[in-house]
């Protein structure tokens, strides 16, 4: 156990607590950073529905509890529709499934569970993280546009955009990364990452001091690939300079207006 998962179980709360008011400073302020991306890249309008995806994974869990947190001071009001894929080949456990609906309906967001499989049918044999993604991403598009709905949040978060960095430097040789609002369709849909500027040492302390229901995903290449190893370097990196994912983040400089410009 890592010294902060230990003093997060010291302070172990609910969620029922801090969905009943009972809300410390750290977690308001997390609450507040994920306000600030939203606030900052118009990533949320009145009224709008938002499609949340939740893997059970810890950052859509903390994305989940975020957006429904605000919803309680907020003076204009959207609703939140979580969708989990539940992958044929790595299907979650009914147990665990059980414990993710408890959580949602604490949160008060309704979740759907899609059944699909991971393998398209042009799968070739060569399966991969990027064609993963892309599977699941069609699998959102294609309920986003059932539902009526225009926004999809994702839960990265400031690491997984300073890794993307990274990875997109010094592997392929070009300076960009995920955006914090991503349009498809000309403007017909966004994926938006409210979480964008949350650092993961945060829904780390989080998922350990609310004992968030996490289901750990059974994939493969979820320990090996190159986020895994890049992940000390930059821990290293921020011992010398504590903010040196927020410059790299910075760096980016990310157009605010994007949500704004494409608007109807
Ligand atoms: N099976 C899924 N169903 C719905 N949404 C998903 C699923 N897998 C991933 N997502 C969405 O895509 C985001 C990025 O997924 P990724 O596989 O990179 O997981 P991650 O960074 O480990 O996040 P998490 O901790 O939420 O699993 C997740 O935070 C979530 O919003």
């Amino acid at each position: 156990m890592r010294v902060n998962d230990a003093a997060a179980l010291a302070e172990r709360l609910s969620v029922e607590m801090v969905m009943g008011g009972n809300i410390p400073p750290w977690i308001m302020r997390f609450t507040k950073a994920a306000g600030k991306a939203i606030n900052r890249y118009s990533m949320i309008q009145e009224g709008e529905t938002v499609i949340l995806g939740i893997s059970g994974g810890k950052d859509s869990l903390a994305l989940a509890l975020a957006l429904s947190l605000r919803l309680k001071w907020l003076p204009i009001s959207y609703k939140l529709h979580g969708l989990h894929i539940d992958w044929e080949e790595y299907p979650v456990p009914d147990q665990k499934l059980t414990a993710l609906r408890r959580y949602f309906d604490l949160l008060g967001i309704p979740l759907e569970t899609v059944r699909a499989s991971m393998f398209p049918e042009s799968f070739d044999g060569k399966f991969n993280c990027y064609l993963c993604s892309r599977n699941r991403r069609r699998i959102f598009f294609e309920k986003a546009r059932e539902l009526g709905v225009r926004k999809i949040a994702l839960g990265h978060h400031l690491d997984d955009i300073v890794e993307t960095t990274m990875i997109n430097l010094f592997f392929r040789g070009q300076f960009d990364s995920m955006q914090p609002v991503q349009d498809f369709f000309g403007g017909d849909l966004f994926v938006i990452r409210p979480m964008c500027e949350v650092r993961e040492s945060i829904i780390h302390r989080l998922t350990s001091a609310l004992d968030l229901p996490v289901v750990k995903p059974d994939c493969p290449y979820h320990e090996t690939n190159i986020r895994a190893r890049l992940k000390p370097i930059v821990r290293e990196l921020s011992h010398i300079d504590r903010y040196a994912r927020e410059h790299v983040y910075n760096a980016l400089n990310f157009p605010t207006d994007l949500m704004k410009s494409l608007q109807r």
